[in-house]
């Protein structure tokens, strides 16, 4: 019988950034994976506000300027659309969720064409809490169309310990808002099993994606080590936990496993499972959403200086040899 039994039933770095280029086109956007390379930027996109200008910037924690030239306070994003380099980072600020629900869309459709026409499949990891809400434009046209939902397969970073009908199941989440509006194969959507026990069910979730690594549906990494996911899509708390892998945790350095089991987290439900910070940093490409004011002190804190280890867990999140970018909108940089 095949492991996936139950989705059958379908149920930083900061200092030296430097600006690079600037452009006034929203696609250009340049996922790893895709021709091109693996370019990183920061840049603000706002599709309504296609005039605004590209302002200086002088790096993670440096100085932003006015088209005049007056100083006005440490900035590493700029109002309008522009497009700046800083390796291995992209920051993309979009005028409200809207834009960036439009822009995330495209990502997500660049990447799954890439991936599809060099592999034949997709290979997507979702998050839950606010993620979801912002996916939805991908059950529109031209996306939902276009895109070869065949070739998807789709997993989790972390999920409670619940039945899977629990409103406080990510699956039943990513049900809801995205996957029972496009046309992916049942049998290619990979829940966990919430029967287990979470340790267990950490267990039984890792051997799953073994055995998608046998079929090669999933690769390993360079090293053989960890899975290599074409894309994993992450919501970053308010506290700056990421998947769920909350601050100060023993599980943020735990290395020795593709995923893990929690059962005290700090934000409710308390048992979950998640992939461990080394399977997520295997990826080929890693994007943060992070929306509303609530993130802003901790985005302040990615992009800042040195933090002690496993302060915010998601300053962590640099993949080994893939690309990370963080789609964000205005009220989260803030105080960037
Ligand atoms: O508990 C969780 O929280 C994070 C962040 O959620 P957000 O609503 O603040 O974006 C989420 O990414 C994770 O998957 C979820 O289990």
């Amino acid at each position: 019988m095949e492991r996936w039994s139950v989705s059958a039933t379908l149920a930083p770095r900061a200092p030296n950034f430097e600006l690079v280029r600037a452009s006034s086109s929203k696609r250009s956007f340049n996922p790893k994976g895709s021709r091109g390379g693996s370019s990183s930027s920061v840049g603000v996109v706002g599709r309504r506000n296609s005039a605004s200008r590209v302002v200086s910037s002088t790096g993670f924690g440096g100085v932003r300027a006015s088209a005049s030239g007056r100083r006005f306070g440490p900035r590493i994003w700029a109002m309008g659309t522009s497009t700046q380099i800083k390796d291995g980072v992209e920051l993309k600020v979009f005028e409200s969720v809207q834009d960036l629900g439009d822009d995330l869309a495209d990502y997500v459709a660049a990447l799954s064409k890439c991936a599809v026409e060099a592999r034949a499949a997709f290979s997507i990891v979702l998050s839950g809490g606010s993620l979801i809400s912002t996916m939805g434009k991908l059950t529109e046209e031209p996306y939902l169309g276009s895109i070869d939902w065949a070739r998807w397969h789709v997993f989790w970073a972390d999920e409670r310990v619940v039945p899977l009908d629990h409103p406080d199941s990510n699956y039943k989440l990513a049900l809801d808002g995205l996957l029972s509006k496009v046309p992916i194969p049942p049998g290619n959507v990979y829940a966990i099993n919430d029967k287990l026990s979470p340790q267990k069910a950490a267990e039984d979730y890792e051997l799953g994606l073994k055995q998608l690594v046998k079929k090669n549906v999933l690769r390993l990494d360079e090293a053989g080590e960890y899975p290599r996911f074409d894309l994993i899509l992450l919501g970053m708390g308010p506290d700056g936990h990421l998947a769920s892998l909350f601050p100060h945790h023993p599980l943020v350095s735990k290395t020795d496993t593709w995923v893990a089991s929690i059962e005290d987290s700090p934000k409710p439900p308390p048992e979950r499972i998640t992939l461990t910070l080394p399977a997520i940093n295997a990826a080929e490409n890693v994007a943060f959403v992070a929306t509303g004011s609530g993130k802003a002190d901790k985005l302040k804190l990615v992009f800042g200086g040195d933090l002690p280890f496993g302060e915010v867990p998601a300053k962590l999140v640099s993949p080994v040899s893939g690309k990370l970018v963080w789609f964000a909108d205005k009220p989260a940089v803030a105080k960037l």
